[in-house]
């Protein structure tokens, strides 16, 4: 009789999700990760957690050098259940002041500074190397830069007035009447993005991109969990 060892540990699922702002990634991301029982880990809110500690302690945003010299000192922590994220920094909760317009206005600079990034791709694969069944991470470069060796990915992609619409239904008050505003306000942190010189906004050459545009939410959950079951079906 063969000798009973552990049980067969399967390799874990790693799901990147990358695209621009409104496209649809946390909303799709957590619903997939706790549909699949799978971790889920918002790299966005890293970014803003970073710029909301930055903002705080009299950092001025847009001297690279000073951003660079304080992106150590934040002790930032992601919570990765899908169906309850959090982020904490030094402690505190930070979940309701990095969605901040000032936070928002803010991150595309201090998400620029190379600093910043190694800083908080390093805190993104130590999260994806301990998720033992497997984990959805959302952002920008995940599939180019953080995790190049991801099972799938995803880039997702909206029309710019579909994604204006989308964040302006997010919004309150008298923010919530300029659409215009909004779509300005998003093109101009996708420029930002897009346009750094460290790992840029981008699709990686082997991501999937998923138009949005005319699909509801679940069409989009539905696609994902049927791209990742594929690719589990065939290891
Ligand atoms: N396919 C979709 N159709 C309509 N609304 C959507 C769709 N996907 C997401 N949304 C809504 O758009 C807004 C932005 O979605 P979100 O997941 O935060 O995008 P991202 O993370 O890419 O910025 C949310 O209010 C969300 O409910
Ligand atoms: N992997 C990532 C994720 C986000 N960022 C930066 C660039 C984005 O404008 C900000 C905020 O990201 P977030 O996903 O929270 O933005 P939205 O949900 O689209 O408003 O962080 C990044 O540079 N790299």
């Amino acid at each position: 009789m063969p000798e009973e060892g552990p049980p067969a540990v399967e390799n874990p699922v790693i799901v990147a999700i990358d695209g621009p702002s409104g496209t649809g990634k946390s909303s799709t991301s957590k619903a997939v990760a706790a549909k699949l029982g799978l971790s889920y880990l918002d790299t966005g809110a890293q970014y803003r957690a970073m710029t909301w500690w930055m903002l705080s302690n009299g950092i001025d945003v847009n001297d690279a050098t000073e951003v660079a010299t304080a992106a150590g000192k934040p002790a930032i922590v992601s919570g990765t259940d899908p169906s309850a994220p959090t982020i904490t920094v030094d402690g505190a909760d930070a979940a309701g002041p990095i969605r901040s317009q000032e936070v928002t206005a803010a991150v595309s600079a201090v998400s620029a500074v190379p600093e910043v990034r190694s800083r908080l791709v390093e805190l993104q694969r130590s999260a994806a190397a301990s998720a033992s069944v497997g984990i959805v991470v959302e952002g920008r470069d995940i599939g180019t830069t953080v995790l190049p060796d991801a099972t799938l990915k995803i880039f997702l992609t909206a029309s710019a007035e579909a994604r204006a619409a989308r964040r302006n239904g997010e919004l309150t008050g008298p923010a919530a009447a300029d659409l215009a505003a909004t779509q300005a306000a998003l093109a101009k942190r996708d420029a930002a993005d897009s346009g750094r010189k460290t790992s840029p906004l981008a699709k990686a050459d082997d991501a999937i991109e998923v138009d949005t545009t005319e699909l509801t939410l679940d069409q989009v959950i539905e696609c994902i969990v049927t791209l990742i079951e594929e690719k589990r079906a065939a290891r």
